[in-house]
């Protein structure tokens, strides 16, 4: 957001649990996206448990850091469009529709990866992001997500978070 603060920091608490990108969940990711540009931008550097063969990053982990820049883009590119005060409102809901990943390297485990987005479109609920995720200087894996906005029928469970998983 504008104020120098992750758009995923302005995600209201009933939907800041999602694995990739909730604040509020101690066993996820915690990606932080941030405008940079007219382009968006996270870092994140994966953890131990994150490995697919020794040394080289679990492909799932990079898709779920597509999956939730994206959204988390869709969110402050849809809401800009739509006129949302960043500062004073929270941003409009956006999930995944369309989750696309090719890996084109390897991605080595101790490396800081990049990932940036681009907004290809953004037409009525529906926001169009493409991204990529670099390790240095080598891009490992290109993405494309089509986020919509949250149905009004895709309400948060109450009640405590382990209990809503059952
Ligand atoms: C700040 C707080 C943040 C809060 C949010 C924080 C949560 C973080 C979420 C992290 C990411 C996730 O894991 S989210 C969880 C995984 N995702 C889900 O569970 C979503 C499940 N699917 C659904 O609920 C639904 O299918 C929707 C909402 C995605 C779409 O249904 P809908 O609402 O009926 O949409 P509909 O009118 O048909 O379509 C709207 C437009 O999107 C296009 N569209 C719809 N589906 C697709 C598709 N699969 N592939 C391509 N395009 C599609 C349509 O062509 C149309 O484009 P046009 O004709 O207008 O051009």
């Amino acid at each position: 957001m504008s104020d120098g603060r992750a758009f995923q920091d302005g995600y209201p608490e009933d939907v800041a649990h999602c694995y990739g990108c909730g604040r509020l969940n101690e066993a996820g990711i915690q990606l932080k996206s941030y405008w940079d540009g007219d382009e968006t931008v996270a870092r994140y550097t994966p953890r131990p448990e994150h490995t697919a063969i020794p040394g080289y990053v679990y492909g799932g982990l990079v898709a779920s850091l597509i999956d939730c820049h994206g959204t988390g883009s869709a969110a402050a590119a849809g809401s800009r469009v739509a006129g949302v005060d960043e500062a004073s409102e929270p941003l409009l809901r956006y999930v995944t529709a369309s989750l696309q990943v090719d890996y084109l390297a390897p991605t080595p485990m101790g490396v800081e990866l990049e990932v940036r987005g681009v907004i290809e479109q953004v037409k009525g609920r529906k926001v169009v992001v493409e991204e990529t995720v670099s390790a240095g200087d080598a891009v490992v894996a290109r993405g494309r997500v089509v986020a919509v906005q949250m149905p009004q029928t895709m309400t948060p469970a109450e009640g405590p978070v382990e209990t809503r998983l059952r």
